[in-house]
Order: C-alpha cells, then structure tokens, then sequence
C-alpha cells in the first residue's frame, strides 16, 4: 500500500465536514479568530437562525389574523436578526451583535407579554431570555439586566391593562409565570457560573501547559520546540548556535550539580548580553540556539562575540569551587532563501568549523 504524504491534509469527512461546512456558514472565515470568539459567533448567529426560523412563521401567521402590529414587529425582528447574521459573519464583532440580538429580545419578549402574542401565548417564549442574556453578557451584567427585566414584567402583568384578562387566563397565572421564570434565571445562574469557572480553569491549566511545553525546566529558556515555533512565525533571523567547549570536563572535574549551575549562569548571562526582542534557548545538553532580527549580519557577529566574552570572563563559582568556561559560536541567517532549517544546519557547520579551529571563537557564513 503506498504511504500517505504526512504534508497533505486530509479532507475531513462524515459528521466533521458536516460542522466545520455549519461553522463556516455561521462564522465565515474562521481562520483569523480564536476559540472562544468562533464559538461566540457561531452561539450568537445559531440563536438568530432560530429565532428567525419562529419570528418569520409567527409573523406571516400574525398577518393572516388581521394582528398587523404583532405581524409588523415580528418580521422586523425577522429583518434585524438576518441583519445581524450578515453583519456578524462578516465583521466577527460578536459583542456589538449579541447586544442587537438580546435588547430586541427583551423589547419583543415584553410586548408579547403586554400584547398576548399570537392567540394569548406570548409568555410560553419567556423562557430563553435568561439562557441568552447570561451567555450575551456574562454572569454580573446579565442578572442585573434580568432583574431589571423581571421587575418590567411584573409592572406589566399586575399594574397594566394586559391580554391576562382577555384571554380568561386563571389569576394565579401571572405569579406562576414570574416564579417559574426566577427559577430559570436561577438554573441559568448556577449553569454560567460553572461554565465560567470551568472556562476560567482551562485558560490557567492550558497557559501552565504550554509554559511547560515550551520552557526548558533548568535554565528558564526556550525548549528547542518553544523557539521553533517562535522563529516559524518569522521571515528573517540570524540565528547564533552556541556550544559550551569542553563541557564533559566541567561535569568530571565538579561535578553534574556545578554543571548545571554553569548552565543556568550561562542561560542567565545570554539573556542579559542579548539586545531586546532577541530569542533565547536551550537546544539541548550544552548547546544553546539564540535569534537577533532586524541587524545586520556584522552586527549579529558583534552580539555572538559580546556574549561569548561575557562568559569567558565570567568566574562560575560553585561550593567552594570556582572556573571559566568558554562558548564556541556559528552563526547563519533566515531570509527568503535560506529556510529556517537550512540556516540552522548551516550554523551548526559554521559551529563545528568553530570547534575545530580550536573553540572559544565564532565562525559564520
Ligand atoms: N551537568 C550537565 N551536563 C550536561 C547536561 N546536558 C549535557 N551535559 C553534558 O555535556 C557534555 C557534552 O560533552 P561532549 O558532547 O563530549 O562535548 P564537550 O565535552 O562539551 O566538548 P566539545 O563540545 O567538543 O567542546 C556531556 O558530558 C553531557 O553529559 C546537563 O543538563 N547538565
């Protein structure tokens, strides 16, 4: 059987290529945003679709019972919430479009309370207020907005001349409708807070992640995979591959925890010789792999050798011990036709070169 090109992404197929064609029609081009905002949008722009989907229905059917003012106000709602999609999709400004989708909810949810609604049933849609005003405006914004919505309701049921009466409704009705809705704010309550907790936790867990994912655990720097993906993002570098000389010395002679102090010195004197914006990490064992971008060549050199003087002259003192270690440098550069692996194996010949012209030197291109 041949084998697959792992640089070839497989098209997704079944129940995945049937989501990812939904977000697309829902979000438009998902590229450009992060998790959480495609989720927002595909939240915010799924809740128009239903509502259009019973605000279109209601309307025409509000037309044909003579009712022109319902039927008016629920196509209109028809028309901002189509609006709103088109506006969304294009624009990904989810929290200007959730206030088009929630303000126009409660004003709709109210009147169908004062108005009865199509044939007094009106208040049966109460219910997803609570869902969408605490996922549109979180937990604080959207209870306080809820309550400011239940004492309108109440005004309206008890203190105006509504469709309660009209339509032979039980007195009791109106209590009922009011608690049975506190208890939905309330569900929804516990429902957000607990989802916002749980979201709070996975931002921590997963920036801790990827702190380890990224740090190497004995210097603080850059593991090889962090600046990898740190100099992916980047069109030019000039990269400086550092090697401590005679480094299995250091070990034999003071030992490995000496070792590793002079490891963790080294990181720390990298970092305070290197100019601001530069790249700082641990390639692996006594190696080092250090980024400068927008300088010259010659003055990439410059840095390479300052660095290599500081810790040349810098006395590593241990215990009671004490002794010099030298770097050797090659340095090569990234740019449009040097990719970043090639100027890596580029600067790790340049090293070699280095080494073998007697170590405590840099060699570049
Ligand atoms: N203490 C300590 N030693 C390490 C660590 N990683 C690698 N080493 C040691 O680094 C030494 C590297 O030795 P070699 O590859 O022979 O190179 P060298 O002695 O530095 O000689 P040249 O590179 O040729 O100048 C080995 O003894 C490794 O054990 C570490 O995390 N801590």
């Amino acid at each position: 059987m041949p084998e697959k090109d792992p640089t070839v992404l497989e098209r997704p197929t079944g129940l995945k290529a049937k989501l990812n064609s939904i977000t697309r029609f829902y979000v438009g081009d998902v590229s450009v945003l992060s998790s959480d905002d495609v989720r927002r949008v595909l939240i915010i722009n799924l809740f128009a679709s239903v509502g259009i989907l019973f605000t279109c229905p209601l309307g025409i059917a509000s037309f044909f019972q003579g009712k022109l003012l319902l039927g008016s106000v629920l196509i209109g709602v028809t028309f901002l919430y189509s609006a709103n999609h088109i506006y969304l999709r294009r624009t990904h400004r989810h929290v200007v479009s959730g206030n088009f989708v929630i303000y126009p909810l409660y004003a709709l949810m109210l009147y169908l309370i004062y108005t009865g609604g199509v044939n007094g049933t009106g208040h049966v849609w109460l219910y997803c207020v609570p869902a969408v005003a605490l996922f549109l405006h979180g937990l604080k914004k959207g209870l306080i907005e809820l309550a400011i919505f239940t004492l309108l309701l109440s005004i309206l049921m008890f203190y105006t001349d509504n469709h309660f009466s009209e339509f032979g409704y039980h007195p009791s009705l109106k209590s009922r409708i009011l608690f049975s809705f506190a208890v939905v704010v309330f569900l929804s309550g516990i429902y957000e807070f607990s989802m916002s907790r749980f979201n709070d936790e996975l931002k921590t867990t997963s920036a801790k992640l990827k702190l380890v994912a990224y740090t190497d655990m004995l210097t603080n720097l850059l593991n090889r995979r962090g600046i990898y993906q740190k100099l992916e993002q980047r069109q030019q570098a000039h990269l400086l591959l550092a090697d401590v000389d005679f480094f299995k010395r250091v070990n034999d002679e003071y030992g490995h925890d000496a070792g590793d102090y002079a490891l963790e010195k080294i990181a720390q004197i990298m970092r305070a010789g290197l100019p601001k914006g530069a790249l700082s990490s641990r390639w692996g064992g006594e190696e080092f792999l250090l980024a400068v971008f927008d300088c010259s060549h010659h003055e990439a050199y410059e840095i390479a050798e300052s660095v290599r003087n500081l810790v040349a002259d810098y006395e590593f003192n241990y215990l009671d011990q004490s002794f010099h270690v030298t770097l050797s440098f090659g340095i090569a550069s990234m740019n449009d036709t040097v990719s970043l692996r090639e100027a890596i194996t580029l600067a790790d010949s340049h090293l070699y070169n280095a080494k073998r012209a007697g170590r405590n030197q840099t060699r570049r291109d």
